[in-house]
């Protein structure tokens, strides 16, 4: 038999054989918690759906081909991917950490740290010699992110993994690709050893469920993370399954324009004189390093304006760009993370870490640009963020020409 072909990751993503019965083009819904078996001597392949669901399976293998890894594992949150995978650590287990790492990931670190289930270190990551410096024997885990949510730093996770891997072949290298999706970057083909991501995110597209996703290609990895998953009872429900096979379709269609929009907004507020961290801009630090790594930029910015009240009444002045945390929806939302998708992060830490306070984080949808363009420069001019008389005016000094 020929080789499985495999097709570009558009076409991977629409492209899946149901398997059902009577050939159904959509997999169907398999919405029960239990499976009859023939006898006592012939069981099937399902029991019970904590440990198994075809819909959760048909999921898996698609979710697997897209990331190519040999094992996807789709559970109940990002957040839960997380737990999963720190359950593979012994207690007092040594890890590293980013110093920029999402809020939510900051805080059960922490928390299984002052449990001293394991020590964390945390270093700026964007520090490539500094990291390598701090691997040793002692590690046994390595936690990533990038770009990080929401400061936008770029990890070289090439290089960090390569030198894990020399220093012992035994740690397992973690990378968060949230940010990216897997139509942007393939991390396991970078050589880390788990990739997760929060499924809440683009990969679903639709901010109507929870989810995350963990995949590898280690035959030994993927048998401890199924086991920890069965235990723990944390897999996806077939609802939440079926509903997330069915926003990956549009993964590919989605991300490309909320990534042309996010790079016409980055640019217009980058022309109008703001601070902007986004990895499209030719401005930011690490462009080369991530577009060596990744397909694209993605669909997250975030802007400094120099004061915290300013922020604020920017973000309460929009009207399209809903005030909500998360991001990766095909709707645009606008938020100050300090206030709420990193208030997990204590001030302390956060000033220690250069996190600024006033920070405004855009998350941009499908809508049109134009419009999009517009609320913000509404949102600019009646928060009196640029001192200029009207939206025409402000068009015409960054070369834009207004919608009528
Ligand atoms: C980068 C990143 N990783 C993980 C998570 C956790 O995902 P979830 O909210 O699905 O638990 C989030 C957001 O919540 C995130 O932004
Ligand atoms: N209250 C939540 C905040 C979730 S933040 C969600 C997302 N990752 C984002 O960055 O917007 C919490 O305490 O976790």
């Amino acid at each position: 038999m020929s080789p499985k072909k495999s097709y570009s990751l558009e076409t991977e993503l629409v492209f899946t054989k149901s398997g059902d019965q009577y050939n159904a083009s959509v997999a169907p819904l398999y919405q029960s918690a239990t499976f009859k078996q023939d006898s006592l001597s012939q069981m099937g392949e399902y029991d019970y759906t904590r440990s198994g669901n075809p819909t959760r399976t048909h999921l898996q293998n698609h979710l697997a081909k897209i990331m190519k890894a040999q094992s996807a594992f789709a559970v109940s949150s990002g957040m839960g991917c997380l737990d999963v995978i720190t359950r593979l650590l012994k207690p007092g287990d040594e890890v590293i950490a980013g110093d920029d790492l999402y809020g939510g990931t900051h805080r059960l670190l922490t928390y299984l740290n002052k449990k001293g289930d394991l020590i964390a270190h945390h270093y700026d990551t964007t520090n490539t010699e500094l990291i390598k410096s701090k691997i040793t024997d002692k590690i046994k885990m390595i936690f990533l992110e990038s770009p990080t949510n929401p400061l936008i730093k770029v990890v070289d996770v090439k290089s960090i993994t390569e030198h894990a891997h020399k220093v012992n072949p035994d740690i397992v290298v973690v990378f968060d690709n949230t940010m990216m999706s897997p139509i942007l970057m393939t991390p396991l083909e970078l050589g880390v050893d788990i990739q997760y991501e929060s499924a809440t995110k683009y990969l679903n597209g639709h901010h109507d469920i929870m989810a995350g996703v963990i995949a590898t290609r280690s035959t030994k990895l993927a048998e401890q993370l199924y086991y920890i998953i069965n235990s723990t009872g944390c897999g996806l429900s077939p609802f939440d399954s079926w509903l997330l096979s069915r926003g990956l379709r549009t993964l590919a269609i989605r991300v490309e324009r909320q990534q042309e929009n996010c790079v016409r907004i980055a640019k217009f507020l980058h022309q109008i004189g703001f601070k902007v961290r986004y990895p499209g801009l030719k401005s930011h630090p690490q462009y080369e390093l991530h577009s060596s790594m990744c397909r694209g930029y993605g669909a997250v910015l975030s802007f400094e304006t120099g004061n915290i009240k300013l922020s604020e009444k920017i973000v309460e002045s929009t009207d399209i760009f809903g005030i909500a945390v998360s991001f990766g929806c095909v709707n645009s939302l606008i938020s100050m993370p300090c206030k709420m998708s990193h208030a997990s992060i204590d001030k302390k830490t956060r000033e220690e870490r250069e996190f600024p306070e006033d920070l405004i984080r855009l998350c941009i949808g499908i809508e049109n640009v134009d419009d999009l363009i517009d609320d913000l420069t509404k949102a600019l001019l009646k928060s009196g963020a640029v001192k200029i008389n009207d939206r025409d005016e402000l068009y015409n000094a960054v070369g834009l020409q207004p919608k009528l």
